[in-house]
């Protein structure tokens, strides 16, 4: 039914503000499902999860599988971690688009002053809290939503340095009518995301469809440098991988290390998801086809 994901820097009342949702959203529709997820749900303490890269990434993806696991058509899940990286928040996206449910962010736009002192409160009272130069390493790297991203959008703001956040807080309010109402077609004030082919699985049971899949991709990654590098600039954007496959359109020139972060995502995103009713790629064409459009929907003009 949908999918929230919380946001905000360390420590500026994010769990609160879950928590508050989850109770409103509990007592207005009794009979869906609303589950939160955070570290401590997955047995997981705040200084092991971020203490440094490499932990701080493995937290991450076992979140994410976890979310992608239990998203559904059916119940409410609700991320309550810092999700305080733009692509990370763009991959927790394309898993409710995969599901053709709706999303939206909720920020806790707590000033950091406000979150070193809660921080320090809780320390005192010896409650689960960060060290402190894990907590000044995730505040210098927290990347704020912004409700014109696609991933950020709709976006509740709350001030929990300002007010009290309650139940009945509007922006609950608000945020509870958003995920619950009917949908509209002729309004469209709600918007339910749309499964799109790169967020549709290719199943690739089958060793021979990955390797397809990489191979394929590679080809049109080559393909595109090729061009480029011919000097083709703006100008002459169009790019053609043959009569039977969709051209290329850049907007602009993309380098090597964006091509391959673009196919990465590509083929984990297609690889990652349970196919709704569209055939898997069986042949390098299809594959390529696919990562095309894929392209063309992300950097085309
Ligand atoms: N409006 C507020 N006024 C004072 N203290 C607050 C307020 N909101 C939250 N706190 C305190 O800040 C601390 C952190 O709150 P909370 O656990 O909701 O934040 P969080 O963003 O989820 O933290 P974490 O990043 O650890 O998950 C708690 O000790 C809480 O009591």
């Amino acid at each position: 039914m949908a999918l929230v994901v919380m946001c905000g820097q360390p420590c500026s009342g994010k769990s609160e503000a879950a928590a508050c949702l989850a109770a409103a959203l509990r007592s207005s529709v009794p009979d869906v499902t609303v589950r939160v997820i955070d570290e401590s749900s997955l047995h997981l303490g705040r200084d092991e999860s971020y203490k440094d890269m490499v932990v701080e990434k493995n937290l991450r993806g076992v979140l994410r599988s976890e979310v992608d696991r239990s998203v559904s058509r059916d119940g409410i899940i609700i991320v309550d971690s810092l999700n305080n990286i733009k692509g990370y928040r763009y991959e927790l996206w394309c898993l409710a688009r995969a599901s053709g449910i709706r999303y939206c962010v909720f920020f806790c736009d707590t000033e950091v002053d406000h979150c070193r002192d809660w921080n320090v409160k809780r320390q005192e009272k010896g409650e689960p809290s960060y060290d402190s130069n894990i907590f000044e390493d995730l505040a210098r790297r927290f990347e704020r939503p912004d409700s014109r991203s696609r991933w950020d959008s709709p976006l509740f703001e709350l001030f929990p340095s300002r007010e009290e956040i309650v139940e009945s807080s509007p922006v609950i309010a608000e945020a509870v009518s958003y995920l619950t109402k009917k949908v509209d077609s002729k309004t469209r004030d709600v918007k339910v995301l749309q499964p799109t082919i790169a967020t549709q699985s290719v199943r690739t049971t089958e060793g021979n469809s990955l390797y397809e899949m990489d191979k394929a991709t590679q080809e049109v990654v080559s393909a595109i440098v090729e061009a480029q590098s011919g000097g083709l600039g703006l100008a002459m954007n169009k790019i053609s991988l043959g009569p039977d496959l969709p051209t290329i359109n850049l907007r602009r020139p993309v380098g090597l290390p964006e091509l391959r972060s673009l196919r990465r995502t590509f083929i984990k995103l297609a690889g990652q998801y349970s196919l709704s009713g569209r055939p898997p790629p069986t042949d390098a064409d299809s594959a390529k086809r696919m990562f095309v459009d894929y392209l063309n929907r992300e950097i085309g003009g």
